[in-house]
């Protein structure tokens, strides 16, 4: 939790220094209280006493419950800017730090859990922080101020008003250790919760056609079970709480006028007036102790779930990203656009065997690479190390014959257009799509371009508001061809030197796909390209194509060379076309 205070500016900390001032007045206040109390119960106990005075000694008391409002309300608008502020900053600290993650930190920590890491998570440690700017201080102040008050007045009170105190702090004792370990299991139920409901809703489609409603209803009501039981143990045990404490205050209220009619009965006549007008302040003095242990413990039923939600917060914030940034921002111009991979293997992270071994390949300047072979080969693992989505675990990738690991990630990847498997659409317009990220240069300009080469202009120019027409999140307002050609079109529109293709194509019927490509090749003379492709149709004109066999490349060569020497390609290309179309 210390930890994560560090994210406060001096500017909110010299804000809380200065509503300490605030605090301490409204302690002052709330104390004053009981003194006029008193004054007003001798005024009447006294012959003689004037309305007047009694009014004007209420007047002040009065004025003193104001002030103390007005007080508290300035501290707890104080208190709500800088939690508000704090958990701004921490939510774009975690953002940031997100960003910067390889797909090894997240697939290591689940989508699901950052997403509650930084809401809810956040949403735990700001409420710790309103409420404890507020009472952290105010408490122990107004407890040992009261105290101050009252010792002295009477033993018999003083070890009433202290037996009081323990109970509390033993029954607080005993809550806090029942629903510790609830509070750190509630936060990984809530992940929990969030991965079925975001896998319900991004799977809505294929669960409705599969009439599989009742089995996610299953397996969320079963997360849902399991975070409400917790929930409402936690809840239970601590509205437990409320009822005893409220007990302990009337039952002190009793335990301090029934001493006090004890010591009145015996004291003489003279003393009497005095001992009840104590007893009266005594009375509101313990209250106002009791209430400040309360509000002690309200910090202590808060702080252990912030605790635990702090150190969550913290993980994200503490790990390193496995991919560290290079310093080059250029490569040499005599290699610009070459891919070399030399001997290079790979395995997933937390996985036991590699899934690429000892590949080594080049493609030049304006060459056409492309990979073929089984599902599951490994033909995505090798494209995905170009960007440096994940690195090599041995031998180097080279970028314009640099590895890619010297390049700053930003430089590394404006050498590069990806489009990646399943074709992804943000929120927004088919221009934003197209002309998305930066790249260093004014991307609009070549929007209409682009659109024309990925073959997306007959549809695009059909929507509603053409190239300003809306793109729902994730492109759901189009087909799968259609999101897949403005990606293309996206990629494209950045003018790289390296174009990847990752099995890019499938979605796109055979006479798009091929003029797709020779509208490519025209229009990206001199762009290195890499395609993988599962159709022997799209990679036949590539000057090099790669077979590749459980993560090991086992022809390469162009079309005609692997259809003379390698039977795997053969396999594949006879599976798919006829022999008069391979001829
Ligand atoms: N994030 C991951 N963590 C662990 N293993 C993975 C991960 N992604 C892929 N793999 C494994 O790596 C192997 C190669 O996957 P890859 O996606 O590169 O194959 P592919 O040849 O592109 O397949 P396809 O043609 O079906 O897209 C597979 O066995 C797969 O199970």
């Amino acid at each position: 939790m210390i930890k994560l205070l560090k994210h406060l500016e001096p500017r909110e900390w010299a804000l809380f220094a200065f509503s300490v001032l605030f605090i301490v007045a409204q302690v002052w206040l709330d104390l004053e209280l009981p003194d006029y109390m008193s004054d007003i119960t001798r005024l009447i106990q006294t012959p003689g006493s004037k309305m007047s005075e009694i009014a004007a000694t209420g007047g002040w008391m009065l004025l003193c419950a104001l002030g103390s409002l007005a007080t508290s309300i300035i501290v707890a608008g104080i208190a709500a800017k800088i939690a508000a502020n704090f958990s701004a900053r921490v939510r774009s600290r975690l953002f940031n730090k997100v960003q910067s993650f390889s797909m090894e930190e997240i697939n290591s920590f689940s989508t699901a859990s950052l997403i509650t890491r930084s809401t809810n998570d956040i949403t735990q440690v700001q409420m710790l922080i309103v409420i404890g700017l507020q009472l952290l201080i105010k408490a122990p102040l107004l407890a040992v101020w009261a105290i101050l008050k009252i010792t002295g007045k009477s033993w018999q009170w003083s070890l009433a008003t202290g037996t009081a105190v323990g109970v509390l702090i033993v029954i607080v004792g005993i809550c806090v250790v029942l629903v510790l370990p609830k509070f750190q299991k509630l936060q990984v139920l809530t992940d929990n919760l969030n991965r079925v409901a975001r896998e319900n809703l991004t799977g809505i489609r294929v669960i409705r056609a599969y009439n599989a409603e009742k089995y996610q209803e299953d397996k969320f009501g079963t997360a849902n079970d399991e975070l409400t039981r917790t929930n409402l143990f936690a809840n239970n045990v601590l509205s437990a709480m409320m009822p005893s404490i409220t007990l302990i205050m009337s039952g002190l209220s009793l335990a301090i006028y029934w001493i006090g009619a004890v010591m009145i009965q015996s004291a003489d006549a003279g003393a009497k007036m005095g001992l009840f007008s104590d007893m009266i302040v005594f009375s509101s003095y313990a209250m106002q102790v009791v209430m400040a242990f309360m509000m002690l413990i309200i910090i202590f039923i808060l702080m252990p779930r912030a605790h635990v939600s702090a150190k969550r917060i913290n993980e994200v914030l503490e790990t390193r990203p496995s991919l560290t940034d290079g310093s080059l921002t250029a490569a040499p111009s005599s290699h610009s656009g070459e891919v070399e991979f030399r001997n290079v293997s790979f395995k997933y992270p937390d996985a036991e065997d590699y899934v690429l071994k000892n590949i080594s390949f080049t493609a030049k300047k304006g060459e056409t690479v492309a990979f073929i072979g089984s599902t599951g080969c490994g033909k995505s693992t090798v494209v995905n190390l170009i960007p440096r989505f994940y690195d090599a675990t041995s031998g180097e990738v080279l970028v314009g014959g640099i590895n890619v690991n010297q390049y700053e990630q930003s430089a590394l990847r404006n050498k590069m257009g990806y489009v990646s498997q399943k074709a992804v659409l943000f929120g927004g317009t088919v221009t934003s799509n197209i002309a998305f990220g930066d790249n260093g240069r004014d991307l609009n300009s070549d929007v209409v371009d682009a659109v024309y080469t990925s073959q997306a202009a007959d549809f695009v120019e059909k929507m509603d508001g053409s190239y300003d027409a809306h793109i729902a999140q994730g492109g759901t307002n189009l087909s799968g061809g259609q999101k897949q050609r403005l990606s293309i079109a996206r990629a494209i529109a950045r003018r790289p030197e390296i174009l990847i293709f990752d099995d890019s194509f499938s979605a796109l019927d055979y006479k798009t796909d091929r003029k797709l490509r020779s509208e490519l090749k025209k229009e990206s003379r001199g762009t290195t390209m890499l395609i993988v492709a599962q159709r022997i149709g799209t990679i036949k004109d590539a000057d090099k194509i790669i077979v590749l066999e459980a993560g090991q490349i086992a022809g390469m060569g162009t079309h005609e060379e692997l259809m003379e020497s390698c039977s795997i390609y053969q396999e594949i290309a006879y599976s798919q076309l006829s022999k008069e179309e391979l001829a």
